[in-house]
């Protein structure tokens, strides 16, 4: 009699949650770029995540094997690699979450600003399909510069009629990764503890992490330190840069957060709402009258 109350409450848990009763509804999710230093690694995590069904990866090249490669993971996401113009269409129908790694990334010595005239075309031609393939997707935005980008996507969305401000998104997450990562060494407190809001944008200062709302609170940081963490936090994509020397920016650690982010959207299409550590730029927050005219 107990067992079954307990069985019939958490059936009913699982119902309020948007899941049914036996397994989690179809997902599928695609990733354009995916042939790329962070569609890669994103492909590989999102292969592992068990809440997709379905794994489109696209790229203008080299799909064919990145997809064959990940294919044989034993995990239940059907992959499909996708490769040009002509398979865009087929890689976006029907997806639920959009994923965009595309484009090119900094080299030492340039800002991500430097990235727009090649990337806000890249991402305004992606966006176009989107709107045509799979309007209703969720789509996180990873090619920079994001606080561009987003805005971009955003201009094509509305004239297109598809525009959905809940639905597009401009994945700043890697940001939340590294504050966590800087302030738990700082502070001395395990990681996996810690957390750190960041709001605002994805580049320079408009990163701003708030280290005085960090949980577990530290009474042992000092100003300076706080402005060190800030800097630092801010600075992180260009640590990375520079460490690299020439060959790219960070892929696996976006890799990570473009998969932390995916998987937050996914659990919310299910009725599970993940996202509060997450960080992302909406673009209603950046958009901006310039970006019309620049696609028009
Ligand atoms: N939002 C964030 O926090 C971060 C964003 N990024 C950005 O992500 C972007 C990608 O970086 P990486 O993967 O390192 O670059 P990458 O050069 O290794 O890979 C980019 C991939 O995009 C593909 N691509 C180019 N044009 C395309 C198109 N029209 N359709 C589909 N795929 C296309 C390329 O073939 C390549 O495989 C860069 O713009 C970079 O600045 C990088 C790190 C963090
Ligand atoms: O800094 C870059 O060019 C890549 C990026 O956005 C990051 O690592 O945060």
């Amino acid at each position: 009699m107990r067992s079954s109350l307990l069985k019939s409450t958490s059936e009913l848990l699982r119902r309020s949650r948007g899941y049914s009763s036996s397994a989690n509804p179809e997902r599928k999710v695609a990733i354009l770029g995916a042939a790329g230093g962070i569609g890669q690694p994103l492909s590989l995590l999102m292969k592992l995540n068990p809440l997709v069904s379905s794994l489109s990866l696209y790229d203008i090249a080299g799909t064919v094997g990145v997809a064959a490669d990940v294919s044989h993971i034993n995990t239940p996401a059907l992959v499909k690699g996708f490769m040009g113009d002509d398979q865009l269409g087929e890689a976006l129908e029907g997806s639920d979450v959009v994923i965009i790694p595309a484009g090119v990334p900094r080299k030492p010595g340039m800002t991500r600003d430097d990235l727009f005239n090649i990337n806000a075309g890249i991402v305004k031609a992606l966006s176009t399909a989107i709107a045509k393939h799979c309007p209703n997707a969720l789509v996180n935005m990873i090619s920079n510069p994001v606080n561009s980008t987003v805005p971009i996507a955003a201009e094509v969305f509305k004239k297109a009629g598809t525009y959905d401000e809940k639905k597009l998104f401009g994945v700043t997450t890697l940001d939340v990764v590294r504050a966590k990562t800087f302030y738990a060494g700082k502070a001395g407190v395990p990681v996996t503890d810690v957390n750190v809001p960041v709001v605002g944008g994805h580049a320079g200062i408009t990163i701003l992490p708030l280290f005085s709302q960090a949980t577990p609170p530290s009474n042992s940081l000092s100003q300076e330190e706080i402005v060190a963490l800030t800097k630092r936090t801010q600075d992180g994509g260009t640590e990375v840069v520079e460490a690299k020397a020439g060959k790219g920016s960070a892929t696996l650690s976006m890799a990570y957060a473009g998969a932390v982010f995916a998987d937050a959207c996914l659990k919310g299409l299910n009725g599970v709402p993940d996202i509060v550590e997450c960080s992302f730029v909406q673009s209603t927050v950046t958009e901006l009258p310039f970006f019309a005219s620049k696609i028009a």
